[in-house]
């Protein structure tokens, strides 16, 4: 039909005409887009190729990214950009820089990217590990810093000292339980140091919560797989969006991280006014401190930073823990050494304790060894640049997301000959030399973790106690041969080995009374 000469089409077709100016107006677009960036480009830090506008984003590895931006650093150097869609990111290959940028220029360098699914929907931005820098950022960090400082931790050394023993003595009652030990028994330290809550076991829902959302942060946070990160205007469709799953995922999430947060935070506080959770902990102490003070807006800000306490200390040191254990399979000669050492100072009339810790440098050296080998967090949590910067003459935009590639710091050959071999004597025994590895793997600048003196006593004390309790060996296969489990890790933000089945057999009748003396204490 014809009406005053123009061709009336369906519904929603366009014409040939209309596509043909439309695609002409984006290519248009798209080369001024082009043109006015290349300078800019030109001038930050090189690169693989990018394609036009989507720039580098199908090339960003999903799977263990920190080894390809370890190749990549082979090609393009220690300092490289890519390109998201717009979003600029630069990876940071060499420890040298990253503290000239992260530590010394931490001013600028202390932000968090804005992450539309994690943040803005799944509501994990109040969590300090996800606040901008700011005052808020300032506060929650001040409430973990005045309890988790080095002379308030001491506070904590028996929490810590009486879950390694139960978690040893659970392992040999019932050897397939080393994972579920190793979890229940951390989250144990954890809770009763933010909150003094004692947890009732493994199904206990104020540990089995919080492993939930930690599993709903670490899936938030992966890169590449939530489209509304990558088109943020996605956040703004109604719930009911055929395929727009992710608004409801997340609003399930946020819900989940509310009510988990509130729960425990709320029993601890009423717990320790009436008495019933174990002082000091976290929450207890900034209370006290604040005397009387208390705003509702400081105690939400107490609120995620005790929740942010809780997820900060529960995968990470579960990572580390199984990584030591699969270096003892993996390096028995390491096991024989580090029990030599542990036999000639602690003695067999007594379990190791966290004060032991100075008098046992190879045993400080097998922890570090750790951290090194397989760092549980090998890209570190991203930083954001919060202003235009210029390094050694290349060009770094405000808002880029700066990714300190940890994993390959730790096992670059020129300064860690051979990087994938475990060798706690590569350190001298000198806490000079393992600084540097603690140093990148607990964080930069005012990001660096806050927990870094707490973890250290927990990881400390479960180790010695392995090790002066039991041999850890590996299990024997259908042949009688030994199976001793290959380095597979899994791919996120917290790493974990994959296989590290074992068997804790204990040294002596004497360490296994001993640890069921102390479990009864
Ligand atoms: C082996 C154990 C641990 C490792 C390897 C580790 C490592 C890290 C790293 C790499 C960061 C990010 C730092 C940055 O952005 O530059 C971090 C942040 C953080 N960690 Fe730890 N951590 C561990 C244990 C703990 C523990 C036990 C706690 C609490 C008791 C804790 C609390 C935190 C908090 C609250 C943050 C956020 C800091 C911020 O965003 O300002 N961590 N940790």
């Amino acid at each position: 039909m014809q009406t005053s000469g123009l061709t009336l089409e369906p519904p929603g077709v366009a014409s040939p005409a209309t596509l043909a100016v439309a695609a002409v107006t984006f290519l248009t677009a798209l080369v001024l887009y082009e043109l006015f960036t290349y300078r800019k480009r030109r001038s930050m830090p090189p690169g693989p190729f990018r394609w036009p506008f989507i720039g580098n984003t199908l090339q960003i590895p999903q799977v263990h990214p920190w080894l390809t931006y370890s190749r990549w650093a082979q090609v393009y150097g220690d300092i490289l950009h890519l390109d998201a869609l717009g979003q600029h990111i630069i990876v940071i290959n060499s420890a040298k820089i990253a503290r000239e940028l992260l530590d010394k220029r931490s001013a600028i360098y202390s932000g968090r990217p804005h992450l539309v699914m994690a943040g803005d929907l799944a509501g994990q931005d109040r969590l300090l590990i996800l606040q901008p820098y700011g005052d808020e950022f300032r506060q929650q960090r001040r409430f973990i810093s005045q309890d988790l400082s080095v002379a308030a931790v001491r506070r904590y050394y028996d929490i810590q000292e009486a879950a390694a023993r139960r978690l040893v003595l659970g392992v040999i009652n019932d050897p397939g339980s080393l994972e579920s030990q190793i979890k229940v028994n951390i989250a144990s330290i954890i809770m009763l140091v933010t909150y003094g809550y004692t947890v009732k076991g493994t199904d206990d829902p104020f540990i089995t919560r919080p492993f939930e959302v930690m599993d709903n942060f670490n899936a938030s946070m992966t890169p590449g797989v939530w489209i509304v990160d990558m088109i943020p205007q996605l956040k703004y469709l109604p719930l009911w969006t055929p395929g727009a799953t992710f608004l409801k995922t997340a609003k399930v999430w946020r819900k989940h991280l509310f009510t988990t947060n509130w729960m425990v935070y709320s029993w601890s506080k009423e717990s320790s006014e009436n008495g019933t959770a174990r002082v000091p902990n976290l929450c207890a102490s900034v209370l006290t401190e604040m005397e009387g003070k208390v705003t509702p807006q400081l105690e939400e800000s107490l609120m995620w930073a005790a929740g942010t306490v809780l997820g900060g200390g529960l995968d990470t040191n579960i990572s580390t823990i199984l990584s030591f254990i699969l270096a003892m399979l993996r390096f028995p000669d390491v096991q024989r050494k580090a029990q030599v050492e542990i036999d000639a100072v602690v003695g067999s009339e007594r379990l190791p304790e966290i004060s032991d810790r100075p008098s046992l440098p190879y045993i400080r050296s097998v922890v570090t060894e750790v951290y090194r080998w397989l760092p549980a967090i090998p890209l570190c949590i991203p930083h954001a640049l919060t202003e235009d910067d210029v390094y050694n003459g290349v060009f770094l935009p405000k808002g880029s997301v700066v990714m300190p590639n940890v994993w390959h710091m730790l096992h670059d050959p020129t300064i860690y000959p051979d990087p994938d071999a475990f060798k706690p004597e590569r350190y001298g025994g000198l806490d000079s030399e393992m600084k540097k590895v603690t140093d990148l793997a607990f964080g930069f600048g005012r990001r660096a973790c806050p927990g870094y003196q707490f973890a250290q006593g927990t990881i400390f004390t479960i180790v010695a106690t392995m090790l002066a309790t039991c041999d850890i060996v590996p299990v024997v296969d259908e042949h009688g041969q030994n199976s001793i489990p290959d380095v597979g890790y899994t791919t996120g933000t917290i790493i974990f080995p994959v296989d590290v089945k074992c068997t804790f057999r204990p040294r002596t009748e004497q360490a296994r009374a001993a640890l069921v003396e102390a479990s009864v204490l």
